[in-house]
């Protein structure tokens, strides 16, 4: 397995340019399985989900083919409406699949999911919302299978939880469903947005969006379009806190300000300086210390819990203590245990944890255990003495594009050590 190898205490000093959103280009190419017309998406990241999602894609009926950053689907016909679980376990968006599918063929076979090991993570509301909307679902070895022999029917789900993937999924379905679909308590993350906004350029009706009521009204079919991914706002928000965290200056290029707008705030209240322009965000540190500072996730427009470990990384060096809770994911402070091995004082309570700033981290080995946590462990060794050696990087190849190039035009130390 590759090794990612940091020589920390340098200042990262640029500009660095942000992908195309992982967490919306997922959605959007599951999206392409609703209509038969080729659907272009551009300003797709090339990352291990992206290229899984392709494959899970083909082995749908769909053809898949990348050209630069672009991605084009055309998927004349579904050939098989089963998911398998040698992809889907991979990582969660491949769930997904399940809304277009049963939209489209009435019927899906779709492996429970996988995804970062940051909680349960149980998709009791998918079900619940699909039941409403007509499908008959049953769970067997380790699949949902979902059927709608007339087609799904529009109805109003009203989610207890505020969830990205099930409205996602239950919004796909409602495009084709019969009659008209209300989703109430709706996420409203800016990849939702995303997604709802393509959906209109290929024929949906859907109102509300941006809202946390959304209204779609089915329609008898959708076609081709082009679209352009968002920004990925973690990666900006990541490079962000990575700046903070070396005393650097570095303007985040190709960003929406008011898609982190809270992680910025919270940026601010440490000290860290924030310029916003038109689709640029220059942070930076001048030899002040952070000051500790306290944050809680919560769903979009709040504090985002993809930041928490990166925002947790942050704070082990500020003046003072500081208190991170996490609302949406029980079990996510797997990174506790490897911040520590930097020198880092944090202690777990629950579902908050209270980081007390060290003066210095000291480089270690480390591991990295899910996406996020393993980008904090990248934030902390830019910052620490010494040479940090992070194993199981395969977590990042998931979700940061050309990590270690775009440290590297900003100054890090930062390299790979290739498995031979
Ligand atoms: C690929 C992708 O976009 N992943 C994002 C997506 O994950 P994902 O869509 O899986 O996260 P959800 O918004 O569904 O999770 C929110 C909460 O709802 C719970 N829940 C969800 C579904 C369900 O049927 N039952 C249930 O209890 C989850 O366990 C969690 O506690 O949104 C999360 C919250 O912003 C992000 O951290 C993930 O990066
Ligand atoms: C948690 C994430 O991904 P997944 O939902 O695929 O586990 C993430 O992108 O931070």
């Amino acid at each position: 397995m590759d090794t990612i190898h940091i020589r920390g205490g340098r200042r990262l000093s640029g500009s660095i340019p942000i992908s195309g959103a992982k967490n919306a280009a997922l959605p959007l190419m599951t999206a392409a399985l609703l209509t038969a017309d080729p659907v272009k998406f551009t300003n797709v990241p090339a990352l291990t989900d992206v290229r899984s999602l392709a494959k899970l894609l083909g082995v749908l009926g769909s053809d898949v083919q990348r050209d630069g950053d672009s991605v084009t689907i055309v998927t004349p016909e579904i050939t098989s409406t089963t998911a398998p679980y040698e992809i889907v376990s991979q990582f969660r968006a491949s769930f997904w699949v399940l809304g277009p599918l049963l939209a489209r063929c009435h019927e899906a076979k779709v492996s429970l999911p996988g995804g970062c090991a940051i909680g349960a993570r149980p998709v009791d509301l998918y079900i619940k919302g699909l039941q409403k909307m007509g499908a008959e679902i049953d769970l067997i070895e380790g699949y949902v299978l979902a059927k709608a022999p007339g087609g799904l029917k529009g109805a109003v789900v009203r989610s207890p939880i505020v969830s990205v993937g099930v409205t996602h999924t239950l919004m796909m379905a409602a495009t084709l469903a019969e009659g008209e679909t209300v989703l109430e308590n709706a996420a409203r993350e800016p990849e939702v947005s995303d997604l709802a906004h393509c959906l209109v350029s290929m024929g949906a009706k859907i109102q509300g969006i941006g809202t946390s009521t959304l209204r779609i009204e089915g329609v008898e079919k959708l076609h081709g379009t082009t679209h352009r991914v968002i920004a990925d706002r973690i990666e900006a928000g990541t490079y962000a806190i990575a700046a903070a965290m070396t005393g650097g200056e570095v303007t985040l290029e190709g960003v929406n300000a008011e898609t982190f707008d809270a992680a910025l705030s919270v940026l601010r209240a440490a000290g860290a300086g924030v310029d916003v322009q038109q689709g640029q965000v220059r942070i930076y540190r001048n030899g002040e210390r952070l000051q500790a500072t306290n944050a809680v996730t919560q769903v979009f427009p709040g504090f985002p819990t993809d930041l928490q470990a990166q925002f947790m990384a942050l704070m082990t060096t500020a003046e003072g203590e500081s208190e991170i809770t996490e609302t949406i994911f029980e079990n996510r402070f797997m990174h506790v245990q490897e911040l520590a091995r930097f020198g880092a004082d944090i202690s777990l309570h629950g579902d908050k944890a209270l980081v007390r700033g060290v003066e210095k981290l000291k480089a270690a080995p480390v591991m990295a255990s899910d996406l996020r946590a393993s980008a904090a462990l990248v934030v902390a060794a830019l910052a620490a003495e010494g040479e940090t050696t992070i194993n199981r990087v395969y977590h990042l190849d998931r979700g940061f594009e050309r990590l270690e190039e775009k440290l590297r035009a900003c100054g890090a130390d930062i390299w790979r050590a290739k498995a031979s």
